[in-house]
């Protein structure tokens, strides 16, 4: 296992260069089963999670391998493409084993379903961060007929053609509005998403499906209408700049000081995050898809809730808690979508931040400084977000378990140490 050693205290200056999305690259790998022939996806960061996704779908029978861009195609991407090819699909199971590391693996369930009438998807269980069931994704599947029980811990669902229905979300949850849009983009008749998520990755996918042929309207709005059409097509399709990668990015400045550009960004997805960042204080400047950040002396507290797209991302929240962990005053940040993503917060105390958790909020109290101590990451952004208080921390941090953080980040420390932070990886 790895772990991440920073000495902390060096202010950051350069320039850092956003990854693809990881949660717009999966549903589009996902999307990718909905048609027979090659698809080209650019852009598709080189994380753990996209493997894994690659070996999911290998179980499926379909053919994943990265091949350069075919000359002329421009090379402004850091990856080679992931060409897919699910022409024949040998299998329709998502095993534990895989959907267990990778919640987002319930994205086969809608285009196996369309595709072949049959799935067998492994029910992915509580997480680090809270419940999440997917019994939105189930009613609506039910909703457009098809037939699903639940056995030995699965979801069996079969459906020898779906319908179009009236589907409405409880809350408008990310990968379930994917999914059933996946699920209704060949069914017949005409399909009704209300409460649909409206986050950058869902109406990326949602043109993702346009320019495959399907017929979908009102993305990025609260009511998604899919006409299904009789069969889709490949597509060369590009993915959206990671947002989460970027805020992260933009919040190392907050923590560790300094001046650096992010690259390749895209400023317009992250509303809630540059508004709540700049009310701390840190200038912040945007310019086309470069997002210019600069701290100088101590940033203020703010008080934050995360909300669904496009308020400030859960993904965020912890992330901007070790920024308010050294800010002036007290900030209070409410957590509404995950019902248990503080796990960074004993963390962070044990670098000498001062938090408290109050119900659904975290109380924080600026602190002058923080002090380097071992601490170990219990999820993805709560990784990200002890690397961000060990750039400021005085002394040394060691962040373990960091399998976590290469889930959903490409390159971290060579990202970091290229703006001069002092950071590296070790064999635990
Ligand atoms: C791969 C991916 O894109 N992951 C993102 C996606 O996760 P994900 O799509 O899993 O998150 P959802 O938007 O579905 O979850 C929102 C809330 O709805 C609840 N819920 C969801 C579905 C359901 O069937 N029943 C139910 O109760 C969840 O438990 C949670 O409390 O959106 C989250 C919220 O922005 C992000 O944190 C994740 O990074
Ligand atoms: C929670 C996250 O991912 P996932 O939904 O894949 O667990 C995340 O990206 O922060």
């Amino acid at each position: 296992m790895d772990r991440l050693v920073i000495e902390g205290g060096r202010p950051l200056k350069g320039r850092i260069r956003i990854s693809g999305a990881k949660n717009a690259a999966l549903p589009a790998m996902a999307a990718a089963l909905l048609a027979g022939g090659e698809f080209r996806l650019r852009n598709v960061p080189d994380l753990r999670d996209i493997r894994t996704f690659s070996r999911l779908l290998e179980n499926l029978g379909v053919r994943c391998r990265r091949e350069a861009a075919p000359p002329g195609a421009g090379d402004e991407f850091e990856v080679p493409d992931l060409v897919l090819d699910a022409t024949t699909l040998t299998g329709h199971e998502a095993p534990y084993e895989l959907v267990k590391t990778m919640r987002a693996s319930v994205l086969v369930l809608g285009p196996l379903l369309a595709r072949d009438g049959k799935a067998r998807v492994s029910l992915p269980g509580g997480c680090a961060i809270g419940a999440r069931p997917i019994d939105f994704h189930l009613r609506g599947l039910e909703l457009m007929g098809a037939k699903l029980q639940l056995r030995a811990g699965y979801v069996e669902a079969r459906a020898s053609r779906l319908n179009g229905a009236q589907i409405y979300l409880d809350t408008p949850s990310v990968t379930g509005t994917e999914n059933l849009m996946m699920a209704a983009a060949t069914a017949r008749g005409t399909t009704v998403i209300k409460n649909a998520a409206r986050e950058p990755e869902v109406v990326s996918l949602g043109e993702m499906l346009q320019a495959m042929g399907a017929r979908i309207h009102g993305l990025g709005t609260e009511t998604v209408v899919i006409e299904g059409v009789s069969a889709l097509s490949p597509v060369t399709w590009t993915i959206i700049p990671d947002r989460i990668e970027a805020g992260t990015y933009i919040m190392a400045v907050g923590t560790a000081g300094g001046e650096v550009e992010i690259e390749n960004a895209r400023p317009d997805h992250l509303p809630a995050a540059l508004a709540k960042l700049r009310a701390t204080g840190l200038q912040i400047e945007v310019d086309g898809r470069c997002i210019r950040v600069r701290r100088s002396g101590r940033l203020r507290g703010v008080d934050m809730k995360t909300l669904p797209y496009p308020g400030f991302p859960t993904d965020l929240q912890a992330q901007l808690m070790a920024v308010v962990s050294l800010a002036d005053g007290m900030s209070v940040l409410t957590e509404t979508i995950f019902e248990n993503r503080f796990m960074h917060v004993a963390e962070l105390n044990r670098l000498g931040a001062d938090i408290r958790i109050e119900g659904r909020s975290a109380i924080v109290r600026g602190v002058k400084e923080l002090l380097g101590a071992p601490v170990m990451a219990t999820d993805l952004r709560a990784s990200a977000s002890l690397v961000l208080a060990g750039l400021a921390a005085r002394g040394r941090t060691t962040v373990s378990r960091i399998y976590h953080l290469d889930r959903g980040y490409w390159r971290m420390e060579e990202k970091l140490a290229a703006v001069g932070a002092r950071i590296w990886r070790e064999k635990e």
